[in-house]
């Protein structure tokens, strides 16, 4: 899983803005299967809050437009001049522009997980997205507050932003009302706009979030048993290891009612003699999962339950079939490198009746 990290320590450089070509940052977003959320709320909703708690629990990549644009403002000559100016009278800075350096951001990132913040804010914004990008967001998390929340917060928020003034404050609620609620509207007839309360806590805010990004967790943990399974029928140990935690706990009918704990003996089987030739037999063949479940259990604890098929020999016509109840537990845990993966922690196999 690739590293997570969010605009602020991170902005696309002023030369970009020129060399930038959003065709090839457009191909290159689509084919690594890209999962785009758009994160849309009034001025101070909390939409940077509740980004890096995202950031922090699912690895996504945090793009905040606002931020891109306020980096890009410090640049010298006439463009920096004008967005300055433009953020701080509570305007909006020209879209092709802020689509590009948004597009310019995701070409440089390796994570295919990234959330869009403060993005679309008007329908311009969002007809130049669709043209020039053409991406659509698997979801957009619209955080509501009231203006009086919102502006107490924006007042204290002590960010040294030059547009956290009553004045320019007040600008920013009437575009939002004016321009950005007619675009989540738009939205709400072509994808799933999930409206969240964000006049609670951070943390509470942050639980009605959670569970929007189970079908994405679902979906990692699927192709993440996927692979351990391709480790194993191709008795491609590295493969397999990958995906375990060093201190993996497992009962199955080999290990005669005792449950074995870490990988040594996982080692031991993957190189040694009496098992080899089983695992050779394997080699040839695929295991095939059936039916199977994900079950999230916290944003970092899943259960993936699932029977599993293995025919024994390659001859089309033999029937002789395996079939074994399986059950993993992973758990998302940091690796070295700081990121967050999936790990198997605990598996639990028994033989399945076959017809
Ligand atoms: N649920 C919340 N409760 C209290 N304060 C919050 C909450 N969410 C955000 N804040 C604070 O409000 C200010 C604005 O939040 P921020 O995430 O920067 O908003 P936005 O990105 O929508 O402009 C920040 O100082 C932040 O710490
Ligand atoms: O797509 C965008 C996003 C932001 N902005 C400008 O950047 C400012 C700050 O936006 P940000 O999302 O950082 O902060 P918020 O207003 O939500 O607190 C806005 O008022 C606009 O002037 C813009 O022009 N286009």
């Amino acid at each position: 899983m690739a590293s997570s990290t969010t605009t602020r320590n991170k902005a696309a450089g002023p030369q970009d803005l020129e060399t930038i070509s959003s065709a090839a940052a457009t191909s290159e977003a689509q084919s690594k299967n890209l999962k785009l959320v758009f994160v849309t709320g009034g001025p101070g909703s909390g939409k940077g809050t509740q980004c890096n708690k995202i950031v922090e629990h699912f690895g996504f990549e945090h793009l905040s437009a606002g931020e891109l644009l306020r980096a890009e403002q410090n640049s010298d000559g006439e463009i920096g001049k004008m967005i300055k100016g433009l953020i701080n009278e509570g305007k909006l800075v020209p879209s092709e522009m802020t689509v590009k350096l948004i597009l310019n951001a995701m070409s440089k990132c390796s994570n295919n997980k990234i959330l869009i913040d403060g993005f679309p804010r008007n329908d311009e914004n969002r007809e130049v997205w669709d043209r020039v990008a053409g991406l659509k967001p698997e979801f957009i998390i619209f955080i509501t507050s009231s203006e009086e929340v919102m502006q107490n917060r924006l007042l204290s928020r002590n960010e040294g932003r030059d547009d956290d003034n009553l004045e320019t404050i007040r600008k920013r609620f009437k575009l939002f009302n004016e321009q950005t609620l007619p675009v989540i509207k738009h939205y709400e007839s072509i994808a799933a706009v999930q409206k969240i309360n964000g006049m609670q806590s951070v943390e509470d805010v942050f639980a009605e979030i959670r569970p929007l990004f189970n079908p994405i967790l679902q979906e990692e943990l699927l192709q993440a048993t996927a692979d351990l399974l391709t480790g194993l029928d191709t008795g491609n140990y590295k493969a397999y290891k990958r995906y375990c935690h060093p201190a993996l706990s497992i009962f199955e009918p080999d290990s005669q009612g005792q449950l074995v704990e870490g990988m040594d003996l996982r080692k031991f089987k993957f190189n040694v003699g009496s098992v080899t030739d089983r695992l050779t037999l394997t080699q040839r063949l695929r295991s095939t999962v059936v039916t199977p479940k994900v079950s999230i259990l916290g944003a970092e604890v899943a259960l993936v339950s699932y029977t599993r098929v293995l025919k024994l020999h390659s001859h089309p016509d033999d029937g002789d079939v395996e079939a074994y109840n399986e059950t993993g537990v992973w758990q998302r845990l940091k690796s070295d490198d700081g990121c967050k993966n999936w790990k198997l922690v605990h598996y639990h196999r028994s033989v399945a009746p076959t017809i």
